[in-house]
């Protein structure tokens, strides 16, 4: 069952330059993990944002279980890419992760370990954030994102800062996720075979070039050469 349907999306930054985004249409179905690719400049930040709630698009809808995603928002929670924040502001991981909280009302402990547990960092909850490797900054963004009670995760280029057993190792986090009922949405640059631990692949570029299953997105890629000549 689909929960998240966006269709013929389109969205401009101005009307003085192109779409950055042009009828895209995707489905995100219930317990899935799904990956979007495409280049810099792509437009995948752009779609989250769309998908989230926090833009609108010029034109298409977007629904979560069925209802328009105005009335649903809280279904969705995102987390932004690392670059979006101040790694060297002074708080804990587990003062961050308490952040996470919807309306910021205050987290129950269990809560907050129930994250931690998640991502593998309940070790680190008194360590400050600038004492910790981006592959643990990220972990703790996770946790942070988690503690939104709602059942679709954008999560935008959050492999960045991982080396690759680092990213096997955050792969399967989110594997455990879609395994457990949610829905996972992960933007990334990596056209490699780390795709083939997705479910899904959505290759983006303004536009969507493909979207399927890891396989068929990386033959229809090749089809039309793009990964010859875009990357
Ligand atoms: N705030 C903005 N104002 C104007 N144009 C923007 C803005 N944000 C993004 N863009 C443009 O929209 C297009 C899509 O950008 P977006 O950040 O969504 O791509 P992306 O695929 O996430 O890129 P990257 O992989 O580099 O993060 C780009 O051409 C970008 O320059």
């Amino acid at each position: 069952m689909p929960s998240l349907i966006a269709e013929n999306l389109t969205y401009s930054y101005s009307s003085k330059i192109k779409p950055a985004l042009s009828k895209v249409s995707l489905k995100l179905e219930q317990g899935t993990l799904t990956a979007l690719v495409g280049p810099n400049g792509a437009g995948k930040s752009t779609l989250l944002s769309l998908l989230q709630g926090s833009s609108k698009p010029n034109q298409g809808e977007i629904t979560v279980d069925g209802k328009p995603l105005r009335n649903n928002r809280s279904q969705v929670a995102l987390m932004p890419q690392r670059g979006k924040l101040n790694w060297n502001f002074p708080i804990t991981v587990e003062g961050l992760v308490s952040l996470g909280r919807v309306n910021h009302s205050k987290s129950t402990c269990c809560e907050l370990e129930a994250a931690l547990q998640r991502v593998g960092i309940s070790h680190l909850a008194k360590r400050r954030l600038d004492a910790l490797s981006g592959g643990q900054q990220q972990r703790a963004l996770l946790a942070k994102t988690l503690m939104n009670p709602a059942k679709i995760f954008l999560l935008d280029e959050p492999c960045s800062a991982f080396d690759p057993p680092a990213k096997e190792d955050f792969l399967l986090i989110i594997r455990q996720l879609a395994d457990s009922g949610f829905t996972v949405f992960v933007s990334s640059h990596d056209w490699g075979t780390s795709l083939n631990a997705y479910d899904k692949v959505v290759a983006l570029d303004k536009i969507i070039l493909a979207s399927g299953s890891p396989q068929e997105v990386q033959e229809k890629l090749s089809s039309i050469n793009y990964l010859r000549w875009k990357l």
